[in-house]
């Protein structure tokens, strides 16, 4: 342990010119972990949301500077202990911290700012449009922020496990069904119907917000994030800009406007 922190000690004095942030997304089913030179995304991981064993890895391979941690749960004792032995500054991200934009949500104390991040990534992308963002992971989140920068909000749907669990554990009956199988626009036997329950409801959801939101702002765009993938077969995917990683650049930006005050 000694040995691994000298080693980390001698690259964050180094100063290296190249030195790196390290940008942590801790969600409620998986854990992002990245490292940013500058603007660019060098190396990213996803793992275990209890134990992020990548870190003494990344830490030895590479000369991190700083970095910003943004979580959702409450961290694991390994996890509060591994970030804590870190030897560079580590900016919790809360309802506290400095944004590159103006947070309009009203109760930005109970905010998940991993929603803030995908929408200050968003931002930094086009920041003179009005951008709906969609982040499919445990739950499906859409955040709005406008052409003025101004994060609105959105809503909270459940993810895509989230319904094939819950169609399974509050009913007497329904198989656990996933994605792998028969996909059928409607349903002809319990495990099509489930499938198609699931995936067109989140199809037909996701679709029905893009052309909702597009008739109020007709310049919108639309990004599509999180870890889970779906194919759309709705007119709406030309719009859409997918961006798995667009959490974990917005963290980065708000971790690098907050240069010095770590
Ligand atoms: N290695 C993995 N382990 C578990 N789920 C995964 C994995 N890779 C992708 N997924 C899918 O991605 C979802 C988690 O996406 P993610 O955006 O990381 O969620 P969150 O940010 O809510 O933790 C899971 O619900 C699952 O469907
Ligand atoms: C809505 C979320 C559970 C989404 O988390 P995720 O799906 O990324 O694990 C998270 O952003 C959260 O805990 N939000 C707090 C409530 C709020 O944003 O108003
Ligand atoms: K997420």
């Amino acid at each position: 342990m000694l040995q691994f922190l000298f080693f980390c000690l001698t690259f964050a004095l180094a100063k290296d010119e190249n030195a790196l942030n390290l940008i942590i997304d801790i969600g409620n089913t998986m854990a992002k972990v990245a490292l940013f030179n500058g603007g660019e995304m060098v190396e990213v991981l996803t793992e275990s949301n209890q134990s992020l064993d990548c870190l003494k890895a990344l830490c030895s391979k590479y000369p991190v500077e700083q970095g910003i941690v943004a979580t959702v749960i409450d961290l694991s004792e390994r996890i509060l202990a591994d970030l804590a032995a870190l030897p560079f500054p580590l900016l919790w991200l809360n309802h506290q911290t400095p944004l590159p934009v103006v947070n309009l949500y009203e109760t930005p104390e109970t905010l998940g700012y991993d929603r803030m991040a995908a929408a200050v990534g968003a931002n930094e992308q086009f920041p003179h449009r009005d951008v709906l963002v969609i982040d499919a992971g445990t739950c499906i989140t859409y955040e709005f922020i406008d052409s003025k920068g101004q994060y609105h909000g959105g809503n909270i749907s459940p993810g895509m496990q989230m319904r094939f669990k819950a169609l399974h554990q509050f009913t007497g009956r329904l198989p656990l069904v996933d994605t792998n199988g028969r996909k059928l626009p409607m349903g002809r036997d319990t495990e099509t119907a489930i499938r198609a329950g699931v995936m067109k409801g989140m199809e037909y959801e996701i679709s029905g917000y893009i052309e909702s939101m597009k008739h109020k702002y007709p310049e919108l765009l639309v990004f599509l994030t999180g870890g889970d993938e779906f194919s759309f077969d709705s007119s709406v995917k030309s719009i859409i800009f997918a961006d798995r990683f667009l959490v974990l650049k917005g963290l980065n930006r708000i971790l690098n406007y907050n240069n010095g005050r770590i």
